[in-house]
């Protein structure tokens, strides 16, 4: 077994199935463990992979553990497996504020631990994952690592004290991107086009929009200005979008999230 995920959710999932299709690891070589059998039943039949019921098989059975459970529930699985990991081991864990120094002690041994801040567009190929790793990892061992992120996206190591900024532009984005999304299409409908319509329009807008920032190396307040004819349409929305506070709405949001994420 090469990899291990104590928790197979939404992230978990969506990590394995980046791995699974750039062939990074086959399903045999990654096992999982789900709290409940509903939970072991779907990672089975979704994903394929060697699933349990036990934490401990986990830790078990694979040298790299990424914990994929709530942050709520890291130090009872941690306490849990106590007893199975051993200085062989990589610990990864991807909850907000759950910082290297906090799970190498409640690993209660000195061991490698590796940070992630994924975010669920992993789903589809298209993660973004802030990476940073205690002093143990090698700069081999990290090269393994950054394998298993690029499998499912883009990867950036940053120092641990950017991960709560990572977080909030970064794991929470999609949520308010997802929410930008389902707003511009509920307008579209209010307008008259059909919903489905509306969701390609609005997500592929926001799509090509993204590509071209990524692509065209120019700054996005530049290309926000290629689309503003004078006198026309575009910039009558751009003025009610500032009179509402749209700029400021998603700064709050961003600063929200990063200092919950030092509070866990
Ligand atoms: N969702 C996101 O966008 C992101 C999440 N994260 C982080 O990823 C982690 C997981 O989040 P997410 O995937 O959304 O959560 P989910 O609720 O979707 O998944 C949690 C998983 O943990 C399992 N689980 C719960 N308790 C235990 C336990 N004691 N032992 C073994 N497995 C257990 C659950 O099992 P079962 O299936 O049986 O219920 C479930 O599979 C969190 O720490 C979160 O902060 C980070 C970045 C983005
Ligand atoms: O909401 C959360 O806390 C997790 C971490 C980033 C995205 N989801």
């Amino acid at each position: 077994m090469k990899i291990g995920f104590i928790g197979c959710g939404n992230m978990g999932s969506a990590m394995i199935g980046g791995i699974l299709r750039q062939g990074i690891f086959s399903k045999d070589e990654i096992i999982v463990s789900n709290l409940t059998e509903e939970g072991r039943e779907r990672s089975e039949k979704n994903l394929g992979v060697v699933t349990t019921l036990d934490n401990n098989e986990v830790v078990r059975s694979a040298k790299t553990i990424v914990l994929a459970v709530k942050p709520q529930f890291y130090e009872e699985v941690l306490d849990e497996v106590h007893n199975s990991l051993t200085a062989d081991h990589t610990i990864i864990g991807i909850a907000p504020g759950k910082t290297l120094a906090w799970l190498e002690e409640k690993a209660g041994l000195p061991l490698k631990v590796v940070r992630f801040m994924p975010n669920t567009p992993a789903q589809v190929g298209e993660g973004m994952t802030a990476v940073c790793a205690n002093e143990r990892v090698s700069k081999e061992g990290l090269d393994e690592i950054l394998k298993i992120t690029d499998s499912f996206g883009c990867t950036e190591v940053i120092p641990e004290r950017l991960m709560d900024a990572a977080g909030a532009v970064g794991g929470c984005a999609p949520a308010y991107v997802f929410m930008f999304i389902e707003a511009m299409a509920d307008a579209a409908v209010s307008q008259g086009m059909p919903r489905k319509q509306a969701y390609k329009f609005a997500s592929q807008t926001v799509l090509g929009s993204a590509k071209m920032v990524l692509e065209t190396g120019r700054h996005p307040g530049d290309l926000k200005d290629m689309v503003c004819s004078p006198a026309g349409t575009t910039i009558e929305g751009v003025r009610t979008l500032e009179k509402n506070g749209f700029r400021s709405a998603v700064f709050e949001a961003l600063t929200a999230a990063a200092e919950k994420g030092k509070k866990l």
